[in-house]
């Protein structure tokens, strides 16, 4: 249904000086450099996957959505959705998608909700019964009947993502795009709207394709993550694999007396976190072998304390992101930056 190869998306960032000069150089001089916010990345997705997009920000999660939606028009590679090239048939394209931007709203702020729902109907010429069949359901799972007479204006945040994830579902799209759903809510709010996405993906085979820097998020709609990082696809799995990969494996931080810097190379150990005299590493076994290591490593360095913790994915995420910004400057290979998360 989605496919995509070797597509790439090159913005053109204008350097402009400041200062009146400045102004007035920049009126004359086009000086630019090239963003590959996007960088040769390929991926197919089935009917009724649901699939979490991930990335540290600016990894060019949001320009891959404008081009799937056909909002941005590639600068290289293939991408296809429903076998319709998305910038070329934006149309046709429009009735098979939902989009939901969790910064943006689709819609009318002055109107009450049931209006905007009302102009989606006419736009996408929906049958009375598909409509009516559609309303009844999200008034109930959504709750929309608490607010839907009320302007968009008033709503809370949570109200106003039901009502956003309910309108991008309303025309039946056979894929839906969720850019970031959940930011800005409440615990309660998100299990409601997570809880709506999964059955939608189970019962009617909508396909998911989400992005949301929230794990819990990923773990509970998602059977597959891609994960991204300065354009490049850097993983490609499932959330279970993923898992299991790291259920063996523990999570230790080491504080030793003195930094010993880059000397630490140990077997059976990958260095994930380095704030000096603190260093956080993964181990592949078992918790003998936690022990072991911390025996082994204080023979060499004096250490003054150690936290030994199971390791699970959104700590593994987020000690992946530091390490690429940490290492932005020292060009890991891109099977070195995947070991961290292997
Ligand atoms: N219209 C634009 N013109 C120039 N550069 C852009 C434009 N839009 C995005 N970029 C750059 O492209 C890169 C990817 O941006 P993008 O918004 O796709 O990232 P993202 O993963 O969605 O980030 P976030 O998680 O912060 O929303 C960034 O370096 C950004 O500065």
């Amino acid at each position: 249904m989605i496919y995509v190869e070797g597509l790439s998306k090159e913005y053109k960032q204008f350097n402009r000086a400041s200062g009146v000069i400045g102004t007035i150089k920049n009126l004359f001089s086009r000086e630019h450099t090239i963003v590959k916010a996007v960088d040769n990345i390929s991926f197919s997705i089935e009917q009724g996957e649901a699939i979490g997009y991930l990335g540290p920000n600016g990894a060019g999660k949001s320009t891959m959505i404008k081009m799937l939606t056909g909002i941005l028009v590639p600068t290289s590679g293939k991408v296809t959705v429903n076998h319709l090239v998305p910038h070329k048939s934006r149309q046709e394209i429009a009735k098979r998608i939902g989009i939901v931007f969790g910064q943006r709203s689709q819609l009318w702020w002055d109107l009450p909700v049931e209006d905007s729902f009302e102009l989606h109907r006419r736009i996408y010429n929906i049958q009375d019964k598909d409509y009516q069949k559609n309303m009844d359901i999200f008034l109930d799972l959504l709750n929309l009947k608490e607010f839907i007479t009320r302007p968009v204006r008033q709503l809370s945040l949570g109200q106003r993502m039901r009502a956003e994830i309910g309108l991008a579902l309303l025309h039946n799209p056979d894929i839906v795009f969720l850019d970031e759903p959940t930011i800005g809510l409440d615990v309660i709010a998100k299990d409601n709207i997570r809880n709506f996405i999964r059955q939608m993906n189970r019962e009617r085979k909508i396909s998911i394709f989400l992005t949301s820097h929230d794990m819990k998020d990923i773990e509970e709609i998602c059977g597959r993550m891609l994960i991204v990082n300065k354009g490049e696809l850097i993983y490609d799995g499932t959330v279970e694999q993923l898992k299991s990969n790291l259920s063996a494996s523990k999570i230790i931080t080491i504080e030793f007396v003195v930094d010993p810097g880059d000397a630490v190379v140990l077997e059976n150990a990958v260095l994930v976190n380095d704030s000096g005299i603190r260093k956080t590493f993964r181990i592949d076994k078992g918790l003998d072998s936690a022990i072991d290591f911390v025996q082994n490593l204080s023979k060499r360095y004096p250490i003054k304390d150690f936290v030994l913790q199971d390791s699970n994915i959104e700590d593994i995420i987020r000690m992946y992101y530091r390490s690429l910004e940490k290492d932005n400057s020292t060009q890991m290979t891109k099977q070195e930056k995947l070991s961290v998360i292997y």
